[in-house]
């Protein structure tokens, strides 16, 4: 709803009260239609003010009634009838003014913002567009170019880079209702033509359709299939090619074809699922709103290696003291001067001082004795991790939590090396660690859900999609990336070849596909934990037992192509060839082509022509299927944890919604039937054999995404 309030004698209030963002709900809207009118017909009124209660503007439309039956006073004549009032109407802007929110202030005369506001247009991160007027009035107002970086990218500004694009008239440190109210007495009686943003001609870049060309060449190319980035430049060239109303009837054409969209149900699943990833909750029962987090203000950071440093960089970035701990001398002075750099370019970016003072370098492990909390990240090797957790129980504080940076290695074992288990967990940061959004919390049985909470606060405040997990080898997500990266060598080996399989990963939205992906973070990492698992056997041995492991189909290729000294980028050579080592862009290897020839003979396997169904269906339903394990076996609490942790952490593009979410798109009875078909033709791999829980959810009439933790623990009591 909306509150109505005269001050300063001749100015209407008008605040918008639905926390915790004021998103414009039908109730809302309502409410904002009846004061604009009150504040209109009030004599003694002379100017209004519009702003958000709680210190927040407004955060747009109610996401939460999409799908839903609308009712309601629609946007668009909203925000027309306070553009078209003969009494100025100030936006007081704070928190945020984001879609729906930001397109009520450009329906207003004057917009001032609190410095600490961000303002935006993030509907095309929703599948969606500006459709409140947002597409035509921002054009009109900053230009066409400006508008298009803002609508494509959905991108949220600072109120000083607002203010610079000419989007606010104001920007205040201090009360800005306030400041607000003294702006609107101060135009009170003024001529409005001049400030109806609508009425505005919109700017023509001289080079228009070469502008637009380029644009949407890039956002084609960035967008890997998601439809919503180009339907925002189409509707911004509306604005920029025909009159406003015609461009407006261009913006609701476009909207209708993006609103009940699957791709925009993915994104908006996404939006939620990453809010719902918060509210963890361990299968012992405790979770995040009955556990208390402890407070961390200081952290050590162990092994300063590409991962250490990322996190360590991460760490001062969320304000953090950070104690960075590295033995060897020479790694230590080459890891300071990385970090510096890392800070020192971030700030750049972001704009702001880097946290350079933050960041205190050691060689000793005493030097973490009074810290909060402790992240290892030495090198991947389990009797290393244990020992370095010896000492840090002989110098740290009494209740430190140690925390493991592992992708996979056992959290349970290293826990019981030390005298407190409950207070050890895992923290799998993805590389970049001081880029990539996604952090795995991993809790072992011992874990206590205090130390969750407060790994899970401390990851919030890094700024990443923080997801609860149980422990497991590979936890979640590599746990999965095994049975999918199985299947795409089990595919060269019936004929497929690296690029075939790349190419129709990434025409489905993946960044990279799979083998462009495992050259980038070097074949040698696997090869490792394959020789560590007794997989990866020396020499090029042939006939049937060559393809075995533990009675089940192994593909040797990998380790073979190791075996070459083919690690991917880092050598130059992997399934691609790069023009020198570390170069990044890939091309066909015939090597590669031959290798494959050679093998296939070797083996006795004749290669077959394979589609991009096929290549889709084995790689991405064998890595749902293992989502299945995983939810039944409790390690993640929902499906959602595990499509936040796929479009956060390895590629998964966010309009198809993450795997579990696909999967529900496709059907689950169409995944169940299309991974009977390949385990039938393939019965060596037990992988592909569906998950009873895949087969209970589609005997119970595959209930949607939402539901199936209900119907999970349903079943489970069923047992
Ligand atoms: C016509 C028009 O053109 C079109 C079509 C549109 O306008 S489409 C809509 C466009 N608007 C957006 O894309 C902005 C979306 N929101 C955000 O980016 C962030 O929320 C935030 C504003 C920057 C605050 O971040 P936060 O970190 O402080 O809190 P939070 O945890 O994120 O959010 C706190 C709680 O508020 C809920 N929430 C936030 N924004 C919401 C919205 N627009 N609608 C409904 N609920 C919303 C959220 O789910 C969470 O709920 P719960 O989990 O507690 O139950």
């Amino acid at each position: 709803m909306a509150q109505y309030t005269r001050v300063s004698g001749v100015v209407g209030l008008i605040t918008l009260q639905n926390p915790p963002v004021n998103a414009l709900s039908a109730v809302v809207r309502q409410g904002i239609v009846d004061k604009v009118e009150t504040a209109l017909s009030d004599p003694k009124v002379k100017s209004v003010v519009i702003c958000g209660q709680n210190g927040n503007f407004c955060g747009g439309a109610d996401i939460k009634e999409f799908g839903t039956k609308m009712f309601g006073p629609p946007l668009i004549p909203m925000i027309h009838s306070i553009e078209a009032a003969n009494k100025p109407v100030v936006a007081a802007i704070e928190g945020s003014a984001l879609g729906g929110g930001l397109e009520l202030a450009l329906g207003c005369h004057y917009r001032i913002a609190h410095s600490k506001a961000r303002l935006g247009l993030p509907e095309v991160t929703l599948g969606l567009l500006p459709a409140a007027g947002g597409s035509q009035r921002l054009p009109r107002l900053i230009g066409v170019p400006a508008a298009l970086n803002l609508i494509t990218t959905g991108r949220h500004v600072t109120a000083a880079e607002a203010l610079q694009l000419g989007i606010v008239d104001q920007v205040t440190d201090h009360n800005t209702v306030d400041a607000a109210v003294k702006f609107a007495l101060s135009v009170a009686g003024r001529s409005l033509d001049a400030r109806r943003i609508s009425t505005y001609p919109c700017p023509r870049p001289s080079d228009l359709d070469a502008l637009f060309e380029e644009v949407m060449q890039k956002v084609r190319q960035s967008a890997r299939g998601a439809i919503a980035p180009v339907a925002c430049v189409q509707a911004v060239r509306a604005a920029a090619t025909l009159p406003y109303t015609q461009g407006m009837e261009r913006e609701k054409e476009l909207m209708a074809t993006l609103f009940t969209s699957g791709q925009a149900r993915a994104m908006q699943y996404i939006f939620f699922a990453q809010r719902a990833v918060g509210r963890w909750r361990m299968p012992s029962g405790a979770s995040w709103d009955t556990s208390k987090p402890r407070p961390v203000t200081k952290a050590a950071v162990i092994g300063l290696g590409t991962m250490g440093r990322g996190i360590a960089v991460a760490l001062a970035r969320a304000g953090l003291s950070v104690v960075a701990v590295e033995t060897q001398e020479k790694q230590l002075l080459e890891a300071k001067q990385a970090m510096s750099s890392m800070l020192e370019r971030g700030a750049k970016r972001r704009g702001g001082v880097p946290a350079l003072g933050l960041i205190s370098y050691s060689q000793s492990i005493q030097a973490a004795a009074d810290v909060d909390l402790v992240i290892e990240a030495v090198f991947e090797d389990m009797a290393l991790k244990i020992e370095v957790f010896k000492q840090l129980t002989a110098v740290c504080k009494p209740g430190t939590l140690l925390c493991t940076n592992t992708s996979g290695l056992d959290v349970d074992q290293l826990a019981s090396e030390t005298p407190n288990p409950e207070l050890v967990v895992g923290m799998h940061f993805f590389a970049p660690a001081h880029v990539m959004n996604l952090l795995e919390v991993v809790y072992g049985p011992r874990s206590s859900p205090q130390a969750v909470a407060t790994a899970m606060q401390l990851g919030k405040k890094m700024g990443k999609a923080s997801v609860a997990v149980g422990n497991c080898s590979g936890f979640v997500g590599n746990r999965m990336l095994k049975l999918y990266l199985e299947q795409a060598s089990f595919l060269l080996e019936e004929g497929a070849t690296p690029e075939l399989v790349d190419r129709a990963l990434e025409e489905f939205g993946f960044p990279m596909g799979v083998f462009r992906m495992s050259d980038l973070s070097g074949l040698d990492v696997g090869w490792r934990v394959r020789k560590a698992a007794g997989l990866a056997e020396p020499g090029e041995a042939s006939g049937p037992s060559a393809r075995i492991r533990k009675g089940y189909r192994y593909s040797p290729i990998g380790d073979l192509v190791c075996e070459q000294g083919r690690f991917g980028q880092k050598t130059g050579r992997g399934w691609y060839q790069y023009e020198k080592p570390g170069s990044r862009v890939a091309r066909s290897d015939p090597w590669m082509h031959s290798f494959l020839e050679q093998y296939r003979a070797r083996h006795g396997l004749v290669a077959r022509s394979i589609d991009h169904q096929e290549v889709l269906e084995r790689c991405l339903y064998s890595l749902i299927n293992e989502g299945f394990r995983i939810l039944e076996d409790g390690i993640a609490a929902g499906p959602e944890d595990i499509d936040v942790i796929y479009v956060f952490g390895y590629g998964w593009p966010r309009h198809r919604g993450g795997p579990m979410f696909y999967a529900s798109m496709v059907g689950l009875a169409k995944v169940l039937e299309r991974l009977e078909h390949y385990h039938q033709a393939h019965p060596d791999v037990p992988n592909l054999q569906p998950c009873s829980l895949l087969r209970r959810l589609v005997a119970s009439g595959s209930p949607p995404v939402h539901m199936w933790r209900e119907v999970r623990k349903k079943l489970h009591s069923q047992l």
